[in-house]
């Protein structure tokens, strides 16, 4: 079993910020266990472009509002406390926040560190040893 508490690795490795957002990565690649996941914030009044080409994500809205854009459909949802997405297609998506949106993301196959967006947009597909 393995037990982790998000000040443990808030400042470390584990928590990755880039532009409008901080990624807090309590469960990683390395821990072996087929996903990883995240507790993400968002700044409030940003607009944020997302792909994910290599990784399926779920996230689960806690905290704040906005919209999310489906960029394939063009379909927008609003987005609030209880709203869960899944990008099971790997969907070109945008989300825009009206207030501080923090959010509970699951990534497979597991980010396994500091990823971020790469000059494609996407997380580059990383594999533990
Ligand atoms: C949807 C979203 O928040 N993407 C940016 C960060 C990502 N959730 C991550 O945790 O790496």
């Amino acid at each position: 079993m393995i037990v982790r508490t998000t000040d443990e690795i808030t400042g470390t490795e584990r928590d990755v910020a880039a532009g409008n957002w901080r990624s807090k990565r309590i469960v990683l690649g390395g821990d072996r266990v087929g996903f990883s996941f995240h507790e993400t914030v968002i700044e409030p009044g940003t607009v944020n472009e997302f792909h994910y080409a290599n990784h399926v994500e779920a996230v689960w809205l806690v905290e704040g509002e906005g919209t999310l854009l489906d960029r394939e459909t063009g379909v927008e949802y609003p987005l609030a406390p209880g709203t869960m997405y899944l990008l099971d297609g790997h969907e070109r998506h945008t989300v825009t926040t009206r207030t501080r949106m923090r959010m509970l993301c699951v990534f497979n196959p597991p980010v396994v560190g500091t990823e971020v967006h790469d000059e494609n947009g996407v997380y580059p597909l990383v594999t533990v040893d």
